[in-house]
């Protein structure tokens, strides 16, 4: 489904991704982990078309996307919850949500149905649900969280890109977007996450990815990373058993 061939990518003049490959199969969740600095987000950022990769290839469904505009490629069903709230604040949850699917509105796949989508957002964020008039911008930080991963999933998308969904919240927030990242799957939805709760992401993922200095390290079956020495002992320590 997604496809990355040694990906190149930075800002300005400074490279950060040193020729990455990742492949995310349909109905899979993949996860991308690594420690501070080593280029998770600019990852993210390089596949929706928020930097333009240097070099290398990103195809959706044997298409390529690299170089594409971020609005062109959400379009084509890829939806990015970036890291940090990133909500239009003076609007509602629901305007919020209903935003979110826009970019399927005007593109060439199927419409589908938002006021049902909606029903099911509300359905799978129920925080939401209670909060649907409130505006975004008073919501408390872990449900602007939320509230961006559900206008990414109103996408209706074909892969969602979630980059560290349970960052600054509270623990049992994090098991609730765990639980969430769970449901989608369930649902069939592929998923690329970006975690730093590794263990957690490792026991909801088929497949991870090591990342180290803008390259991967170490890659394999998710099962096969949780027991691997070297990645117990760097990134499964600590916060890490959640
Ligand atoms: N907008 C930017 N301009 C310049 N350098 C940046 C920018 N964003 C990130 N970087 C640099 O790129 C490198 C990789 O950052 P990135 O955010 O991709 O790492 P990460 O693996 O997601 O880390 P974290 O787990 O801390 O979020 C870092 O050295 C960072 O300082």
């Amino acid at each position: 489904m997604l496809s990355i061939k040694n990906l190149e990518a930075g800002y300005g003049k400074v490279q950060v991704l040193h020729g990455i490959s990742i492949e995310v199969p349909k109905g899979k969740v993949v996860t991308l982990i690594g420690s501070n600095g080593a280029g998770k987000t600019t990852t993210m950022r390089a596949i929706s078309g928020m930097i333009k990769p240097n070099a290398g290839e990103i195809s959706l469904h044997g298409k390529r996307i690299d170089g594409l505009e971020s609005y062109t490629i959400a379009k084509q069903g890829l939806a990015h919850s970036p890291e940090g709230r990133r909500v239009f604040a003076t609007m509602t949850v629901t305007d919020n949500l209903i935003l979110g699917a826009f970019p399927r509105l005007t593109g060439s796949r199927p419409k589908g149905d938002v006021d049902g989508d909606l029903q099911r957002a509300m359905e799978l964020f129920p925080r939401l649900k209670e909060r649907r008039n409130q505006l975004a911008g008073t919501l408390s930080g872990g449900e602007q969280q939320m509230l961006a991963m559900a206008r990414a999933v109103m996408l209706n998308p074909e892969i969602v890109l979630l980059d560290e969904p349970s960052m600054g919240l509270a623990p049992i927030l994090v098991e609730e977007v765990f639980r969430i990242i769970g449901d989608l799957k369930a649902r069939g939805v592929t998923m690329l996450l970006v975690e730093q709760f590794a263990a957690a992401a490792l026991k909801v993922a088929d497949y991870g990815y090591v990342m180290e200095n803008g390259r991967i390290s170490v890659h394999g079956e998710a099962a096969s990373l949780r027991d691997d020495p070297a990645v117990k002992a760097a990134y499964l320590g600590g916060g890490g058993g959640h």
